[in-house]
């Protein structure tokens, strides 16, 4: 498969919070992989919307608006590079039937997102929102918390995210079980790893369970009433992945109904949250507001990740991450995984 383009002129145009030296590093990135020249336009979300469709390669993630049926009219890109691991962004369904390769970041926030399932995790069993409020009331009150060994953790997506969270639990005396699209390469840290329709052994099994699995039309509202239903009663839910997996006024209800003994959320089904929900005020709740990849380090992985990706495109390879656009997330044999080439 050859991704060359006709012309040596290369527009590329960028929408993630880049500085001016990560415009140079993708410049020269451009230079080495071979183009004579390369234009780098920082649009930022504020002309992404104007300037996608004068666009051979598109790096970065629209939060805006954007006219997909404008950029495919005008026929131009050619690559989307998504600096977000979710691609629910731009995979629009003319982008879906169009020849436009989509490349994700895939992987590339794993060790944030981990830590940050951490953070959630340790919250909810430590009852951390409990105490929190009764500090900034200046009140003393002891409660029993719960532990993390000895519970069987059910991770739900083994991508990226999964492993890295797998991984960094495996040494805490759990028990770990996880389901996947492609259920190949079991990691060591995982005791059993399941196809993604065995959901239901898994929710059965698990004292907590992780969401990292991407959005796409089959898990859109996947955890709804019947499904919170088949999770153990007591159990804690993190979800790490896309809030629109999990069906909110489900939630509610499961909370409500004791069926689940907390949960931890760094993504709601409308972002920001509304200021009406009841998961405010809910003790059992820690809501994060969609910070799982914002470290320090994301821009700067993301342009190393799409300068490698800009040297081989341009080389005529495919780009890692290569997302199977039916599918809406990369094929495991086509993940990153840190390679430097
Ligand atoms: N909270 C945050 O800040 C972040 C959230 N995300 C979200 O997390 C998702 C996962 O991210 P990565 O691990 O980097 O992506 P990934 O593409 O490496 O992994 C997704 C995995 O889910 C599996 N999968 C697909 N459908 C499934 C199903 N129905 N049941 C079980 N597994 C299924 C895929 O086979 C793949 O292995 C992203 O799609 C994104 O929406 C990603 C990065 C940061
Ligand atoms: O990479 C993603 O999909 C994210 O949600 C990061 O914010």
């Amino acid at each position: 498969m050859t991704h060359k383009l006709d012309s040596n002129q290369v527009r590329i145009v960028l929408c993630y919070p880049v500085l001016p030296h990560h415009t140079e590093q993708i410049q020269a990135a451009a230079s080495d992989a071979g183009v004579v020249d390369a234009e780098i336009i920082d649009a930022g979300q504020e002309r992404i919307d104007e300037l996608l469709p004068s666009a051979d390669v598109f790096i970065g993630h629209a939060k805006v608006p954007v006219d997909w049926d404008r950029v495919l009219a005008a026929g131009k890109l050619k690559w989307i590079q998504s600096s977000a691991a979710g691609l629910d962004h731009c995979l629009v369904p003319g982008v879906i039937d169009s020849d436009i390769i989509v490349s994700s970041a895939s992987g590339l926030f794993a060790p944030q997102v981990a830590e940050q399932t951490f953070a959630l995790l340790f919250g909810l069993l430590r009852r951390l929102p409990l105490f929190f409020r009764a500090e900034a009331k200046r009140e003393f009150i002891r409660l029993p918390t719960d532990d993390l060994r000895g519970k069987t953790v059910g991770i739900v997506g083994m991508g990226g995210n999964g492993r890295a969270i797998a991984d960094m639990l495996s040494p805490w005396d759990v028990r770990i079980i996880a389901t996947d699209y492609f259920p190949v390469e079991k990691p060591d840290s995982v005791d059993e790893l399941w196809p993604a329709d065995r959901l239901q052994r898994l929710l059965a099994d698990s004292d907590i369970v992780i969401l990292t699995l991407p959005l796409n039309s089959q898990t859109l509202g996947l955890f709804d009433d019947e499904v919170f239903r088949q999770m153990k009663c007591g159990s804690y839910l993190v979800n790490v992945a896309r809030g629109s997996v999990v069906v909110e006024s489900a939630l509610v209800e499961a909370l409500d109904a004791g069926q689940i003994a907390g949960c931890g959320l760094d993504v709601t089904e409308v972002e920001p949250l509304s200021e009406s929900s009841k998961l405010w005020d809910d003790d059992r709740v820690i809501i994060t507001p969609h910070v799982g990849a914002q470290s320090y380090r994301r821009v700067d992985d993301s342009t190393d990740l799409a300068c490698i990706n800009l040297k081989r495109f341009f080389a005529g390879k495919s780009p890692y991450n290569l997302v199977d656009k039916q599918l809406g997330f990369p094929h495991p044999s086509k993940a990153y995984r840190g390679q430097s080439e």
